[in-house]
């Protein structure tokens, strides 16, 4: 058995605790809030066997072999390094860290005490996306020149007030852009260069960006999110011999189409080809008919526990899924993008 601690008592929380519950050798141990009184309605509704009050006293257990932190963004780092400091082994959500600088850190800090670390980007994990990555990797659509892919809804301050707030390092690049850039990278690696623009909220952070992505063998991608409206939140990869299209949710993805030159007969033109569409359904099956989460897909939090427990079996620091080093890489491109569209956090300095 997997024994697993939990940072924060939050909307995520909820949601990766009921997919823990259902996977193979996942044990529920111990939760940890700000507050007591949170701690003990999360650890009697879930089950935990220990809730503590303080994320410290959580991480002093003996007992907790891996922590999953789902605070605001701008506490990850700090979360993270605590964890690593006292022998944990860590998921962490998504983004690691607010800058390639703590981002670094953290690295370091799993390297050094040889721990498992790894970024919440639990997207990588669902057999739609390896499905895909699997596709490409295999040639199925011939050498990719582009990569468009978006991900953005409605948001206001009432929905969640961490979103917009520059000290919880709110924005839609770190809270939703993060899917589109993931996916891009996934198929084309790190950029050589980008291109971004924005529009920005009144309290500082980015409502909207969009972004280009350029790469020395030719290829191009566009990333676009956005809580000003709901974006197309589709992935297109374009490759010389074919496409691929990967539907809503895309974050939480289960269906994905292959479209290929049939025969001579393909017109590029009309895009016509064959193509077949894959679902795979996830358990339960359908979006907004999973009982408890607040979340579209959390269900399939499921793959990425499963992934973190083969790691930890393996004795493996990171997994090849989600490699750190792509982590990192990522984080210097949102460098760059932050210094485009003057997207500035309170710590950030001149
Ligand atoms: N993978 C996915 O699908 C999703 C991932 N996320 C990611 O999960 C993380 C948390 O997001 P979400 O659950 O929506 O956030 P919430 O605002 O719902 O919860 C965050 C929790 O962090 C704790 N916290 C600690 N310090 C603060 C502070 N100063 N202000 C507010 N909360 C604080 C609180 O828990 P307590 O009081 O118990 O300590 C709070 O409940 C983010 O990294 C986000 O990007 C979010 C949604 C979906
Ligand atoms: O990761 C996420 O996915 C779903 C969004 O609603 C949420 O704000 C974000 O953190």
């Amino acid at each position: 058995m997997v024994r697993w601690g939990v940072l924060s008592t939050g909307s995520i929380v909820n949601d990766f605790v009921l997919a823990l519950k259902r996977t193979p050798d996942a044990e529920l141990y111990a939760v940890a809030s700000r507050t007591q009184a949170a701690a003990d309605e999360f650890a009697s509704k879930h089950g935990f066997q220990r809730a503590y009050e303080g994320y410290a006293a959580l991480v002093a257990d003996e007992q907790v072999e891996i922590v999953y932190i789902a605070t605001p963004h701008a506490f990850h780092c700090d979360n993270i390094l605590m964890c690593l400091e006292a022998g944990k082994h860590v998921l962490s959500e998504k983004p690691m860290a607010v800058n390639a600088q703590q981002t670094e850190a953290c690295i370091a800090k799993a390297k050094e005490k040889n721990l498992f670390l790894m970024e919440g980007m639990w997207t990588r994990f669902f057999p739609t996306t390896r499905a895909v990555r699997k596709a490409v990797t295999d040639g199925a659509i011939g050498k990719v020149i582009s990569v468009t892919a978006s991900l953005g809804f409605k948001s206001e301050p009432e929905f969640n007030e961490r979103l917009f707030l520059p000290e919880l390092a709110g924005g839609a690049l770190f809270d939703v852009g993060i899917y589109p850039a993931m996916w891009i990278s996934m198929v084309l690696g790190t950029p050589q260069k980008v291109t971004a623009q924005a529009v920005m909220t009144a309290s500082g952070v980015d409502s909207q960006t969009f972004a280009t992505f350029e790469y020395d063998n030719g290829a191009m991608a566009h990333m676009q999110c956005s809580f000003n409206g709901c974006l197309q939140n589709e992935i297109v990869i374009v490759g010389e011999t074919g496409f691929i299209k990967v539907s809503a949710p895309t974050q939480a993805p289960d269906t994905y189409s292959i479209t290929t030159r049939q025969d001579e007969k393909f017109d590029p033109l009309l895009q016509r080809g064959k193509t077949v569409t894959v679902t795979t359904p996830l358990d339960p099956p359908h979006y907004g008919e999973a009982p408890g989460y607040n979340f579209v897909g959390s269900q399939g939090f499921v793959y990425e526990a499963m992934a973190v427990h083969e790691a930890l079996k393996n004795k493996w620091i990171e997994h090849p899924e989600m490699p750190l080093a792509e982590t990192l890489a990522m984080a210097k491109i949102f460098d760059q993008v932050r210094a485009q569209i003057g997207l500035r956090y309170p710590w950030d300095k001149d």
